[in-house]
């Protein structure tokens, strides 16, 4: 017999394939196991927002194979739903299924719903547990407890340097620091946030089209440019797909404005000081806007400001087995005075790739909600 906690580890799998897909909802997976524990009834994750959740894709999948699961357990990395919104209650459908138990990872985050669905199913005589893979559960979907928790994303800071910590020469030259196969990392990267977002030097230097192009997407994350002035080109590659497209801005400009709303982008004014973008408010609303992970691949001013402000969570950093002495470094954050004043940073991990590397680290105290 499989021991149990593997079945929360098997539902997790499951879940893990929902990344890139049920934005903005959560990346969920289940998997219905008969009373014994010997056969898996049924399993499936997460669809596209407005589709199925998990609960209801596990149902199905047994349902398809012609199997009861009556008194069977549900292993389900999210607190299943007990609400109504673009699809039914699953805690109903699960209540309706006659499921005998019911194991979730972990509580749904939103203050809104918590603890109501786990409620609802004792309440229908189902018994309830928590925790296996709690910690992983989150992790996975640590921009959706972000939003839920913080109402605001999980930031990432993507950045391509050299060994010796340069993101452009000093006459601005930049492409390319880093491998294909770095590169081609970094789109997969891109690809599980709901928003890809840069600064108006690197459109003006770059023009980059900042979309997934070296992985199989379900669909493009959004495009969200910090341009104080609007001086994005409409002729700007960004705005060429068609992908939705926001301008945060300071000043308005109503002639730039019309321009780049004919070319389909969003423009939103959000002045802060210095008649620059108020970045904090722009994560609200990005919040507000349903992105959990925020992915950004901006130059070292824009990196630098969000930086000094508080607001990076997480770095994703390639590093190139080059030196290239002087030029423009990851982030403006100085002048420090003091190593104190340093924005300390735990690794998480560190991985090869092609013949880069790939550094993940996290700004401390950020740990997962
Ligand atoms: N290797 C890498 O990983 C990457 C390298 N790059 C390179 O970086 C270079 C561009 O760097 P950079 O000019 O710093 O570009 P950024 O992308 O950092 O854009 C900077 C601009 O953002 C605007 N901005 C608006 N609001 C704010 C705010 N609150 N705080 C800070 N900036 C704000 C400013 O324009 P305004 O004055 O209008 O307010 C500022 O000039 C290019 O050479 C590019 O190739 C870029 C991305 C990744
Ligand atoms: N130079 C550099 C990167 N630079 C980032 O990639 C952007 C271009 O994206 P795209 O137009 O979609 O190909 C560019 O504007 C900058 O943000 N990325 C890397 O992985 N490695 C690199 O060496």
């Amino acid at each position: 017999m499989q021991p149990e906690p593997l079945y929360m580890q098997q539902a997790l799998d499951l879940a893990a394939r929902a990344v890139g897909l049920s934005e903005p909802n959560p990346r969920v997976g289940c998997v219905i196991v008969s009373a014994d524990g010997r056969q898996v009834l049924g399993a499936g994750h997460t669809q596209r927002a407005g589709e199925a959740h998990a609960e209801v894709m596990a149902l199905r999948d047994a349902a398809a194979r012609g199997l009861s699961v009556e008194g069977a357990t549900a292993w389900v990395t999210l607190e299943p739903c007990s609400h109504h919104g673009r699809t039914g209650p699953c805690c109903d459908a699960l209540i309706a299924a006659r499921i005998g138990k019911v194991v979730a990872a972990v509580a749904d985050p939103n203050p809104q719903v918590a603890g109501q669905g786990l409620a609802r199913l004792r309440a229908a005589g189902i018994e309830v547990a928590t925790g296996p893979l709690a910690r992983e559960s989150r992790e996975l979907n640590i921009g959706f407890f972000s939003r839920m928790v913080r109402g605001t994303p999980w930031l990432r800071m993507k950045v391509a340097a050299s060994l010796d910590g340069k993101t452009a020469l000093e006459n601005g030259v930049s492409q390319w620091i880093t491998s294909e196969a770095a590169r081609a990392d970094g789109h997969a990267w891109r690809a599980r946030a709901g928003a890809v977002l840069t600064g108006i030097g690197t459109v003006l230097e770059d023009d980059p089209r900042l979309d997934v192009r070296h992985e199989d997407t379900p669909r493009q994350p959004f495009v969200v440019i910090v341009d104080s002035r609007l001086e994005t080109p409409p002729s700007a590659r960004i705005l060429m797909d068609g992908r939705p497209t926001l301008v945060y801005a300071a000043t308005p400009d109503g002639a730039r404005q019309a321009a780049l709303e004919r070319r389909g982008a969003t423009v939103i004014q959000l002045p802060g000081p210095g008649g620059k973008v108020d970045l904090a408010a722009m994560l609200r609303d990005l919040g507000q806007r349903g992105v959990n992970e925020l992915h950004v691949e901006a130059g070292h001013k824009l990196n630098g400001s969000l930086l000094r402000e508080g607001l990076v969570d997480e770095l994703l950093v390639y590093l190139a087995p080059k030196l290239v002495g002087l030029g423009q470094g990851m982030a403006n954050v100085g002048p420090l005075t003091e190593l104190a004043q340093a924005t300390a940073l735990d690794f998480l991990s560190c991985e090869r790739v092609g013949p880069d590397l790939r550094l993940l680290a996290r700004v401390r105290g950020r740990d997962p909600f």
